[in-house]
C-alpha cells in the first residue's frame, strides 16, 4: 500500500518553475544590464553588439541538435585569450548554459549518462569553472570548492540508497504505517519548500547583487555576495543532503512514494538550476571581469593612444620645426653659397688686381731703383766736386799759411812788410770767403739735394725693405759716410773762416719815423755784404762791410739762415754765441726773439736743433739744458728763479766744462713747448724786477743758453755744446742819454760791459797776450764762446732813421772792428778719449789756447791770439776804453 499523506506537500513545482524562470530573466537582465553598462561604457555600438548577440543566439537555437552521444562541451562555446600576463585561460559565456538548445542536449545526456553522473559531472565542472574562476581573478576563498565534492559524495550515496530502496521495497511505503510517512514526507516537503523559498530569497538576492554589480561594477562587493551566494547554497545543499538522507531513511522504513520521489527530483532538479544560475552568475562575473580588463586594456589603450596622440602631435610639431629649420638651413645655404660664389668673384678679381699690381710694383721698383741709382751717382759725382774743391781750398790755404808763416818771419825784420803782407793776405782771405761763401751754397744745395735724395731713398727702401734690405743697408751706411763728410766738410768751412762773422740788419722805419724821410734813409744797403751812411752834418759818406748785409725787407728767415749753420754745430760740440748789437730801438729783441707769429733767431734756433737731434738720434742721443740770466748794473740775475734775489750772490766761474755760473738754474727742455714756456717764465720773473720794462729791457743783457751734451750710441763719447743767445743792452753813448743818477749808474754799467765786450774784440784783434775777459761779468760768461775753439756771430741792428745816423755809424764802426777779429779754428769739445768729431781730442776745450799762434799742423793751422784771462793781472787792462768803447 502506497504511503499515505496527511498533508499534501507544499512544494508547487509550477511556483518553482516560476521562480526559475524569474531568477533566469533578473539574472538575464542583469547580464544584459552589465553588457550594456560595460558597452557603453567601452564606448560600443550597443545595438551591434546585441543583435550580434541574438543573432548568434538565433543561430544556435535553429543549429542541429547534434548526433547522440557528441562530446560537446557542455559549458563553453568560446575560448577568448585573456591576456593577464599568465597562460591562457577559457572564459564562459551565460548563453551556453540557457540556451533551450542546451536543456535539450541536457537532457540527452542525462538520459545517457544518467542523472547523477551528469550532477557530477556538473558539479565536477562548476567547480572547474569555479576554480578557474577564482583563479583568474586571483581569488580564493576557503570552504565552498572544497564542499562541493563532499556533497557530490553525499548526493551519490543519496541516489543509490534511493536506487536501492526502489529495488528492494517498491512498495515500502506502506510498511511503516502510511500516516507516519506522510507526515515525514509532508514535513519533508515543508522542509524543502522552505528550503526553495530560501534558494528564490538567494536567487533574488544573487539577481539583487548581480544588478548592483552592474550598476557599480564593484568587483569586491561582487565577491563578497557570491561568497554569501555560495555559503547559502551550500547551505541548502547541506539541507538537501540532510532531507535527502531522512528520505532515504524513510524510504528504507518502506515509505517512498513515486509522487515523492518525482518531487524530489524534481526540487533536485531546481538545486541543479539553482547552480546553474550560480554557475552562471559566475560566468557572468566572469564575463563581465573579462569585458571589465577590456574595457580596461581599451582604456589604457585610449589613454595610450591619447599618449601616442600627444606623442604624434609633438612628433608633428617637431617634424614640422625641423622642416621649418631644413627649410631655413637651405636658404641660408643658398645665401652663403651665393655669397662665396660671389666672394670668389671678388677673390679673382682682386687676384687680377694684384697681379696687375704686382706687374705695376716691379715696373715702379725698376724705375725707383735706376732713379735712385742715377741720384746717387749724381750726389757722389757733385761730393766728388766738392772733394776736389776742398782740396783745392786746402791746397790754397796751406799756400796761405806758408805765406803767413813766411810773413811771420818776416814779421820779425819789418812791421811794414807784414803789414803789407797781412793786406796781402786779407785780399786773398776775401777771395777765400767768396769761394768759401759758393762753397756754403753748394754745400747748401748739396744737403738739401741730399735731403731729398735721403726721402727718396727712404721710401726706396721701404719698396725695397722685403727683397733687398742688405743692399738697402749697405746705401744707407754709404750715405751716411757721405753725409758724416758732409758735415765735416761743413764745419771746416766755417771753422776755415775762423772769424767773429757779423752781420749788419737794418730795420726798416717803424711809427713816426715814416714821416715821408724813409727813403731819405741815410743808410743805403750797397750789396749782399756792403752799406754806405750818407753824409750827414757835413759828415762825409762811409761804406761798411761786413759778412752780410740784411736789408729792411729781409725777414727773420733770412736772419735766420745767416747764423744756421753755426746753431747746428752746436750738436757737434762746439760752443756757439749769437749776440745781437745795436742801440736801443735798433731791432735787437726783435731779431732775438721777434713776434709770436714770426719768432726770431731763439726759438727758430732751438726748433732747428730739436729737428736735427732728431734726425741724428740713429746714432747719437742728445740731452738739451736751458738757462736765462739777465745781467743788469753788472750783477747776474737767474730769471728762472722767482723772488727778488741778490744779485751779488750769482757769479761766473771757470769749470771743468767752460764758463757756468754756480748756481744758476738748468732745466731740461726736449720740446719747442718746454723751451716757450721757460722763455715766457724768464720775461715774466724780468718784468718783477724792473718798474719800467722798456727801459728796463733797453739797459740790460739778455742771455739764454742751451748745453747741449750729445752722446754716441756707436762708442758712448761725447760731445758737450753751448750756445749763447744774447740781447745786449742799448749800446747809446752816454753823452747822448744825458742821464744822471741812477740811470747814469745804469748806463755807466752798460758802459761798463759792452766797453769790456769792445776791449775784449780789441784784443783779440790786436792779438794781444792779454784778453781782459773779467773786466765784466758779460765778457767773462762769454770768455768760452769768444775764444779760440768758439764760433760767434754778431748781428750789427742799426736804425735807417736820420736822427739815430750817429749811433748808427758808431754801432757800425764798433761791429767792424769785432768783425777784423780771428778767433782761429773752433774746436768741439769732445769729452770722451775715441774722438768722434774729426777734430781730434781736445786738451781743455773750454780754455783757449795760450801761445801767440797754433803750429801750423794743428788744426789745420789757423790760430788765434790771446791767453787766459787768468794768466794776466787784473791792473793790466787799460782802464781807458780802447776805440771801441762809447
Ligand atoms: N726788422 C724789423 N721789422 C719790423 N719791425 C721792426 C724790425 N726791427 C725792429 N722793429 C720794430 O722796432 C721797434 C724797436 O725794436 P726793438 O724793441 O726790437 O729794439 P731793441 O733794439 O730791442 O730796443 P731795446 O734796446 O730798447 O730793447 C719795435 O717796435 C720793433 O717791432
Amino acid at each position: 500500500m502506497p504511503p499515505q499523506f496527511k498533508k499534501p506537500l507544499e512544494y508547487n513545482p509550477d511556483l518553482a518553475q516560476k521562480t526559475l524562470e524569474k531568477s533566469f530573466q533578473h539574472s538575464e537582465q542583469a547580464v544584459q544590464a552589465k553588457k550594456r553598462t560595460l558597452l557603453a561604457e567601452l564606448g560600443l555600438d550597443e545595438e551591434y553588439d546585441v543583435e550580434d548577440e541574438e543573432e548568434y543566439e538565433d543561430d544556435f537555437m535553429e543549429g542541429d541538435e547534434g548526433e547522440e552521444g557528441d562530446e560537446e562541451p557542455l559549458l563553453v562555446t568560446q575560448q577568448r585569450k585573456h591576456t593577464n600576463g599568465k597562460n591562457a585561460v577559457p572564459s564562459y559565456g551565460y548563453r551556453d548554459l540557457f540556451g533551450k538548445e542546451m536543456e535539450a542536449r541536457r537532457r540527452q545526456i542525462i538520459k545517457v549518462k544518467g542523472y547523477d553522473q551528469y550532477l557530477a559531472d556538473l558539479l565536477d565542472r562548476s567547480q572547474e569553472q569555479l576554480q578557474a574562476l577564482r583563479t583568474e581573478t586571483g581569488l580564493q576563498y576557503p570552504g565552498n570548492v572544497e564542499v562541493i565534492p563532499e556533497l557530490q559524495h553525499e548526493l551519490r550515496l543519496l541516489h543509490e540508497e534511493l536506487k536501492g530502496a526502489r529495488e528492494q521495497q517498491p512498495g515500502a511505503t506502506s510498511l511503516h504505517g502510511g500516516s507516519d510517512v506522510s507526515g515525514d514526507v509532508a514535513a519533508l516537503q515543508r522542509q524543502l519548500s522552505a528550503r526553495d523559498a530560501k534558494l528564490h530569497e538567494a536567487e533574488a538576492e544573487a539577481a539583487r547583487l548581480r544588478a548592483k554589480l552592474a550598476a557599480a561594477g564593484g568587483e569586491a562587493e561582487v565577491d563578497e555576495e557570491v561568497q554569501e551566494l555560495e555559503r547559502q547554497l551550500f547551505e541548502a545543499k547541506s539541507a538537501l543532503a540532510a532531507k535527502d538522507k531522512e528520505i532515504a531513511t524513510l524510504r528504507r522504513s518502506g515509505g517512498a512514494s513515486s509522487d515523492l520521489q518525482r518531487e524530489r527530483d524534481e526540487a533536485v532538479q531546481a538545486r541543479e538550476l539553482l547552480q546553474q544560475q550560480v554557475s552562471s552568475l559566475r560566468s557572468e562575473m566572469a564575463h563581465a571581469e573579462a569585458n571589465l580588463r577590456g574595457q580596461q586594456a581599451a582604456m589604457a589603450a585610449a589613454s595610450a593612444g591619447e599618449q601616442a596622440a600627444e606623442l604624434q602631435k609633438q612628433l608633428w610639431a617637431l617634424t614640422e620645426q625641423h622642416s621649418k629649420r631644413v627649410q631655413e638651413l637651405e636658404a641660408e645655404l643658398k645665401a652663403k653659397q651665393a655669397q662665396i660664389n660671389q666672394l670668389n668673384s671678388t677673390k679673382s678679381d682682386a687676384l687680377a688686381a694684384v697681379t696687375e699690381m704686382k706687374g705695376r710694383m716691379a715696373a715702379v721698383k725698376n724705375d725707383a731703383a735706376a732713379g735712385f741709382k742715377h741720384q746717387l751717382q749724381a750726389v757722389q759725382t757733385k761730393l766728388d766736386e766738392l772733394h776736389a774743391l776742398r782740396e783745392g781750398v786746402l791746397e790754397e790755404l796751406v799756400k796761405f799759411q806758408e805765406e803767413m808763416f813766411s810773413d811771420k818771419t818776416l814779421t820779425q825784420m819789418t812791421r811794414l812788410v807784414r803789414d803789407k803782407e797781412i793786406a796781402r793776405v786779407r785780399s786773398a782771405q776775401t777771395d777765400l770767403r767768396t769761394k768759401l761763401s759758393d762753397m756754403d751754397a753748394a754745400l747748401r744745395d748739396a744737403r738739401d739735394e741730399t735731403d731729398n735724395v735721403r726721402k727718396e731713398a727712404a721710401q726706396a727702401a721701404k719698396i725695397r725693405e722685403l727683397e733687398a734690405a742688405g743692399q738697402i743697408a749697405h746705401f744707407q751706411e754709404k750715405w751716411r759716410a757721405e753725409f758724416e763728410k758732409r758735415r765735416k766738410l761743413h764745419n771746416m768751412v766755417l771753422e776755415l773762416k775762423g772769424n767773429i762773422r757779423v752781420l749788419c740788419r737794418i730795420r726798416p722805419l717803424v711809427g713816426k719815423e715814416h714821416g715821408g724821410q724813409g727813403a731819405d734813409s741815410p743808410v743805403q744797403v750797397v750789396s749782399e755784404e756792403a752799406l754806405r751812411v750818407a753824409s750827414v752834418d757835413n759828415k762825409a759818406e762811409k761804406d761798411f762791410e761786413f759778412d752780410r748785409v740784411l736789408a729792411p725787407s729781409d725777414g727773420q728767415s733770412k736772419v735766420y739762415d745767416e747764423v744756421a749753420a753755426l746753431v747746428t754745430s752746436v750738436l757737434d760740440g762746439y760752443n756757439v754765441a749769437i749776440m745781437a748789437y745795436g742801440q736801443t730801438g735798433s731791432g735787437k729783441t726783435f731779431t732775438m726773439e721777434g713776434p709770436e707769429d714770426d719768432p726770431g733767431v731763439n726759438l727758430r734756433a732751438l726748433g732747428d736743433l730739436f729737428r736735427l737731434a732728431a734726425d741724428r738720434s740713429g746714432s747719437m742721443s742728445y740731452a738739451f739744458t736751458a738757462s736765462v740770466l739777465e745781467i743788469y748794473n753788472e750783477q747776474i740775475y737767474d730769471l728762472l728763479m722767482s723772488g727778488k734775489q741778490d744779485g751779488d750772490k750769482l757769479d761766473v766761474k771757470q769749470g771743468p766744462d767752460g764758463m757756468y755760473v754756480p748756481g744758476l738754474k738748468q732745466e731740461e727742455v726736449a720740446t719747442m713747448d718746454e723751451v716757450s714756456a721757460l722763455i715766457d717764465r724768464g720775461k715774466s720773473n724780468r718784468s718783477t724786477f724792473a718798474t719800467n720794462m722798456n727801459e728796463h729791457s733797453s739797459r740790460s743783457h739778455l742771455v739764454l743758453s742751451v748745453h747741449i751734451t750729445c752722446t754716441s750710441k756707436i762708442n758712448g763719447s761725447q760731445l758737450r755744446g753751448k750756445l749763447h743767445l744774447i740781447d745786449l743792452a742799448g749800446s747809446e753813448r752816454l753823452s747822448r742819454t744825458g742821464a744822471q743818477g741812477d740811470r747814469l749808474k745804469e748806463a755807466q754799467a752798460i758802459n761798463k760791459s759792452l766797453s769790456a765786450l769792445g776791449d775784449v774784440i780789441q784784443a783779440l784783434q790786436q792779438r794781444n797776450a792779454h784778453i781782459p775777459y773779467r773786466n765784466s761779468k758779460l765778457t767773462r760768461l762769454l770768455e768760452d764762446s769768444l775764444g779760440g775753439n768758439s764760433k760767434c756771430v754778431m748781428i750789427v741792428n742799426v736804425s735807417p732813421a736820420i736822427e739815430n745816423v750817429g749811433e748808427t755809424k758808431c754801432s757800425l764802426e764798433f761791429a767792424s772792428r769785432a768783425r777784423k777779429v780771428e778767433l782761429g779754428r773752433a774746436r768741439a769739445n769732445v769729452v770722451g778719449a775715441e774722438g768722434s768729431n774729426g777734430s781730434g781730442p781736445s786738451p781743455s776745450p773750454s780754455r783757449p789756447m795760450s801761445g801767440a799762434r797754433t803750429p801750423a799742423g794743428e788744426g789745420g793751422g789757423i790760430s788765434r791770439v790771446g791767453s787766459r784771462d787768468s794768466m794776466a793781472t787784473p791792473g793790466s787792462r787799460r782802464p781807458t776804453p780802447s776805440g771801441l768803447s762809447r
